[in-house]
């Protein structure tokens, strides 16, 4: 065994080795395009090199955020005529508009980001549809600045010394930059960035709750994706001297979505797939212009309907799985959490007043006071539809309340987010599972501490901890298993231990004992037990009364938005207020102690 600090002069070599690949491949295609004299296949390796670098900001955006979007035809277009009016109007140095293009391509980016944010899917696409459409009509009929179809002729190239690059130099040039952009987003992707945006494709509610601004993961998602498309479209103006509307169409935005859709979305070699297969295609049909749009419009779909993880995600399935964790490293067990350190003494964790909410006529919260305090446990009960899962949204700034204040350790945090919330250490689980099924536990658990982990944060430190954390669940051995392949239970326990992930100084827990059976319920209350004495708050709306019984410090209990008693369990079950809130209702039961756990509540 040795210890994570040990590891970090090997980390970094292992990184190296991992770069060593594509800067092989790349020093190779670059000895290969110089031994080319052939300025067909020259051109051809050109276009796969820009098409190449589009598509990987396209994956960024579309595979791993899930934002399909339908316009980058207009951000190509934002980085051509960048180049185009900067070298021909300003006469600024070619290679200083070349660096300019993907900045203004990614300001454009921020723009049609904006409206994009507010919708999903089929509203998505349509309004980067409608932002292509516009894009192509404003550089088709502003003639006097981008020349309609008439087009921008001498754009200034880069040069090599005083000679302007040949379609050599431009072929070595996309090559290096390929290499450059793939090195850079494996780096990104396959670290605490990517993941956010895997999470927040997978589920937007669990990504916030996990600490990931959902908000500014995707703005970067479209920031990455539009100055990539501009970087190519800026290429493209500058090494043919010329640039026109024809080259802005609906068509180019179909193909480099087509690029990423085909060669595997979410998967860092989609893009080159996509890349070498599009390309090969449109030489092929270069003789049959008239067919083109049919074959493409039929790869989509054939992408979309038959093969959804693309060429590259096929291959990946034959390939023997490489697993994340780091074997050998040791990870000391959890004794406490970093930030759940409160003495049992000290004042309330969380303090809840008058908080008080509303949909429409139901009132699910009314004027509720709560006081939650480290190494203890807390269950929140009441009959259905008493606003208790209300309230942890409440809590977890999924929704907001309409009036009241909620301090956390003596903070205001009733107008703060769900990521900010969960930075600050308030963690849950939900009702309904919301894990990243198709993410493997690991992955799960590494999402949870995204806040946590911090930009600066090292993937080995993460990965141990994480490995700390599942072993603290039992879920040591599962490591490496996709999350949505485990049976109920185990997927239960995966939630909470990407809830503890984050060192949470408070756990809301909303009905964890759902759907399990009494020797995994049992299991539970042991857990659960053993994560107060870390030194967090737990809160748990559960419904079953032996296991609130047995495990509970003290018991608030809810009916209809309103707090009718709270204290021990003792108090609880002879309350007469409690009594008859239970037993007015046919559909809940009455907490009357931990035998009543054998009549299991459907969910
Ligand atoms: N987003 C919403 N819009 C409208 N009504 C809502 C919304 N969320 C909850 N409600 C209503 O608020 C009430 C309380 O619901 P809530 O889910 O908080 O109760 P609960 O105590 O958790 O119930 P259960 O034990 O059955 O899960 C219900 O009448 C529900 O229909």
């Amino acid at each position: 065994m040795m210890d994570a600090s040990v590891l970090r002069p090997a980390a970094r070599r292992f990184a190296l080795l991992r770069a060593a690949p594509a800067l092989g491949i790349g020093a190779a295609l670059v000895a290969l395009a110089l031994t080319l004299s052939n300025d067909f296949y020259l051109y051809v390796a050109f276009m796969a090199g820009v098409y190449y670098i589009c598509a990987s900001g396209m994956n960024v955006l579309a595979g791993y955020a899930g934002q399909k979007s339908l316009g980058q035809a207009g951000l190509f277009a934002a980085g051509a005529y960048t180049v185009a009016l900067l070298t021909t109007r300003l006469e600024l140095p070619p290679a200083l508009a070349l660096a300019a293009a993907p900045l203004v391509a990614a300001a454009v980016g921020v723009l049609i980001a904006l409206p994009s944010l507010r919708v999903k899917g089929p509203s998505l696409a349509l309004v980067t549809l409608a932002f292509g459409l516009v894009v192509e009509k404003l550089v088709t009929e502003w003639t006097d600045l981008f020349g309609g179809a008439q087009g921008i002729y001498g754009i200034a190239p880069l040069t090599l010394g005083d000679e302007p690059f040949a379609l050599k130099h431009w072929v070595v040039l996309v090559i290096v930059l390929g290499v450059a952009v793939h090195l850079a987003l494996s780096h990104l992707l396959n670290g605490r960035f990517g993941r956010a945006l895997l999470a927040l494709q997978s589920d937007e509610i669990a990504a916030e709750c996990a600490g990931i601004s959902v908000y500014r993961y995707k703005t970067l998602a479209f920031v990455l994706a539009a100055a990539l498309c501009g970087l190519g479209g800026a290429l493209v103006a500058q090494q043919n001297q010329y640039f026109n509307s024809d080259f802005v169409t609906f068509h180019l935005s179909v193909f480099i979505l087509l690029l990423v859709l085909l060669g595997g979305a979410g998967n860092i070699y989609g893009p080159i797939a996509g890349a070498a297969i599009l390309t090969m295609t449109e030489v092929f049909l270069a003789q049959w212009p008239s067919v083109q749009h049919f074959i493409y419009g039929a790869m989509l779909l054939f992408a979309l309907y038959l093969m959804p993880t693309g060429v590259a995600g096929a291959i990946a399935r034959v390939l023997p799985r490489r697993m994340a964790v780091l074997d050998g490293v040791e990870t000391p067990p959890l004794t406490a959490m970093q930030r759940g350190r409160a003495e049992p003494s000290a004042g309330p964790l969380l303090e809840v007043t008058d908080v008080s909410k509303a949909f429409g006529g139901v009132v699910t919260a009314d004027k509720v006071g709560l006081r939650l305090h480290a190494h203890r446990i807390h269950a929140l009960i009441g009959p259905n539809g008493a606003g208790k899962s209300t309230l942890i949204n409440i809590l977890t700034g999924v929704i907001s309340a309409d009036s009241g204040t909620i301090r956390l350790a003596g903070q205001d945090i009733t107008r703060g987010t769900a990521h900010a919330r969960a930075a600050r250490g308030i963690a849950r689980t939900f009702q309904n599972l919301r894990l990243f099924g198709s993410m493997t536990v690991l992955d799960n658990v590494l999402i949870g501490a995204h806040a946590r982990i911090g930009v600066t944060g090292r993937e080995e430190d993460a990965v141990a901890k994480a490995k700390a954390v599942l072993d603290f669940v039992g879920l040591g051995e599962h490591a490496g298993a996709l999350a949505g392949s485990l049976p109920y239970g185990l997927q239960r326990r995966v939630e909470l231990a990407r809830a503890l992930a984050g060192d949470p100084v408070l756990l809301l827990l909303d009905e964890p004992a759902a759907g399990l059976n009494p020797r995994e319920t049992a299991e539970l209350g042991q857990l659960i037990k053993r994560i107060g004495q870390l030194g967090v708050a737990v809160l748990m709306v559960e419904h079953d009364m032996g296991l609130v019984m047995r495990i509970s410090d003290e018991i608030v209990v809810l009916d209809r938005g309103v707090v009718i008693a709270e204290g021990a369990p003792r108090d609880i079950q002879t309350n007469p207020r409690v009594i008859e809130a239970y037993l007015g209702r046919e559909d809940s039961p009455a907490p009357d102690g931990p035998e009543s756990d054998k009549e299991e509540r459907p969910c």
